[in-house]
């Protein structure tokens, strides 16, 4: 395991990304080999970004060979409205670096359907949400009924968004629906489908992944002792499980 120098508030500070990267694999492989183990499945929610990039190490050994892939579920935060081979895909992003190098089965892995409009992707994928819910692939919270996955893996926008909910936008508000979707994204490509605040709530586990200094005003403001009384999207991060920030040096660099 990388050596990270602070824990507080479950926050570790690697020395570099590199660092973060080899923690990052042995926290997915331990989440993964417990819920494998207590009931036959791991539901992971990724992000887009360079979250991905992150994740190389889970695709060596030890973990490649390691890691139950047959049990894995994975689902996307967010999603851009892009055909699934774009560029500006997340499904495209991650098969690329990560689910093209690991055994799962095709069947476990949830895109999105790209050739609904955003609206129809949105409903389309949280029916996807409630089937698998009814079948308990994925859990339900007991607190109040929303999707609860096991482990959410989420990235941060140096302006704060996660998943695609957005500064000022009113879908940071939303509290009945499980998936919504934005057609305005200040980040292009401006329509997408994303998780509510309830259900990235609801997880389990989440881990915030934030590397370099661009991101370290919003890292500040989330973390630092003088925060800020501007709601970010990430302050909104407050999951009914665990919360690990996994930073950089150069994220960390205003705490
Ligand atoms: O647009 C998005 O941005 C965020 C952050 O991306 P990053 O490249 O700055 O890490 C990402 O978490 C989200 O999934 C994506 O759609």
């Amino acid at each position: 395991m990388a050596e990270a120098s602070s824990t507080e508030k479950n926050k570790q500070v690697f020395e570099s990304e590199e660092d973060l990267a080899v923690d990052l694999a042995g926290y997915v492989a331990h989440l993964s080999d417990q819920f494998a183990k207590t009931r036959g499945a791991f539901t992971l929610v990724l992000s887009g970004g360079s979250l991905v990039k992150s994740l190389r190490k889970l695709v060596e050994p030890p973990y490649i060979d390691l890691v139950d892939w047959s049990k894995w579920h994975v689902f996307w935060a967010d999603e851009r409205i892009v055909p699934k081979d774009h560029p500006d895909s997340n499904y495209f992003l991650a098969y690329n670096g990560f689910l093209s190098k690991i055994p799962i089965p095709v069947g476990n892995v949830y895109a999105i359907n790209d050739a609904l409009s955003a609206e129809g992707a949105a409903d389309d994928y949280e029916t996807c949400l409630k089937h698998l819910v009814k079948n308990r692939t994925i859990e339900v919270s007991e607190v109040n009924g929303f999707p609860k996955f096991d482990l959410m893996l989420l990235g941060m926008g140096p302006d704060g968004h996660v998943a695609s909910l957005f500064h000022g936008h009113p879908l940071v508000k939303e509290n009945k629906k499980w998936v919504t979707f934005i057609k305005d994204s200040p980040k292009p490509p401006p329509e997408r489908i994303t998780l509510t605040f309830p259900v990235i709530n609801a997880s389990a586990h989440i881990a915030l992944v934030v590397v370099g200094a661009g991101k370290a005003d919003a890292v500040r403001s989330t973390l630092g002792s003088d925060q800020d009384t501007d709601l970010l999207p990430v302050h909104m991060v407050s999951p009914d499980g665990k919360l690990n920030w996994f930073l950089d040096k150069g994220a960390a660099s205003k705490l």
